[in-house]
């Protein structure tokens, strides 16, 4: 099954646009674990169990993984999932980019070594960077477009003066992954929830694809606001949370927190769908 189709399937299955993020920082786990970044895989499993009847998707940062020496235990957890989602796909947030034929080995690291479901990219380095991935079937890749954090301003909000039309460099982005980068229709975009007007826009330029959208809870982002950006075009949108879902709570209850926090942000964005549907 492809990367859309299982998008397609856990939505509907769990009625949700919400996108769990695994961002495990040992320092803050619950008191028997803290500080023991032994205990990533079991931390991450007890999160994954307790909210996969109420996501779209799940989505591991690898650098919270990778920092701790802990790709074994992000190995692990990406069977876990498998074994008790195994309709929710999962997207690897590794913000890659690199020229072929080290995207090459990213791709096969991505895919092959932690068997994820998409993967996201920086498009920097322009389609050669991004092509080796598309060469895996049914696979997904997110393009980061227009992020959420302050910074993303400084490159993403500039002129492009010699394209027709002196696009933004986001709206550049948006064109490409709509139209001559897809080559095969695996192509979505990252577009912050900081940014609900920026939503629109993108939405305008890129009305099919889907986008990964986060910001919300820890960073503050609208989630109201974006789900009516978001949902304004046929695309799917995922809506992601880390932090406000997985540290909900600091003690030994943290999972049912979490089941809690991600129930009720499932809640808000069904319900800014079913107000934009009005
Ligand atoms: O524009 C972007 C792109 C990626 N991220 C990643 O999403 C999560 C957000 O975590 P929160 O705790 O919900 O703030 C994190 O993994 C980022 O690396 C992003 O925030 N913005």
């Amino acid at each position: 099954m492809t990367f859309l189709d299982m998008l397609r399937n856990a939505g509907s299955q769990n009625q949700s646009m919400l996108c769990v993020g695994l961002d495990p920082e040992p320092n803050r786990f619950p008191a028997a674990m803290q500080g023991d970044a032994s205990k990533i895989f079991d931390f991450c499993a007890a999160i994954v169990d307790a909210t996969a009847d109420l996501v779209n998707s799940f989505k591991p940062q690898i650098a919270y993984f990778a920092a701790h020496r802990a790709e074994d235990q992000l190995e692990r957890l990406m069977a876990h999932m498998r074994a008790v989602a195994p309709h929710v796909p999962v997207i690897l947030d590794a913000k890659r980019g690199d020229i072929g034929s080290t995207a090459e080995q990213y791709a096969k690291e991505a895919f092959e070594r932690y068997g994820a479901d998409a993967v996201t990219l920086s498009p920097f380095m322009g389609f050669d960077s991004v092509a080796p991935y598309l060469k895996y079937e049914g696979k997904g890749a997110f393009l980061l477009c227009r992020t959420s954090n302050p910074g993303g301003d400084d490159l993403q909000a500039r002129t492009l003066a010699d394209v027709p039309g002196s696009p933004k460099v986001f709206e550049h982005v948006a064109a490409l992954a709509q139209g001559p980068w897809n080559l095969n229709g695996q192509l979505g975009l990252v577009v912050g929830a900081t940014r609900p007007h920026e939503i629109e826009r993108v939405r305008e330029i890129a009305p099919t694809l889907p986008l990964l959208i986060p910001g919300v809870g820890a960073q503050g982002g609208d989630a109201v606001a974006t789900v009516k950006a978001g949902l304004r075009a046929h695309g799917s949108i995922i809506v992601n949370s880390s932090r406000a879902i997985l540290y909900a709570s600091s003690g030994a209850d943290f999972a049912q927190a979490a089941r809690a926090q991600a129930e009720a942000t499932r809640e808000t964005l069904q319900q800014a769908a079913r107000e934009a549907q009005r």
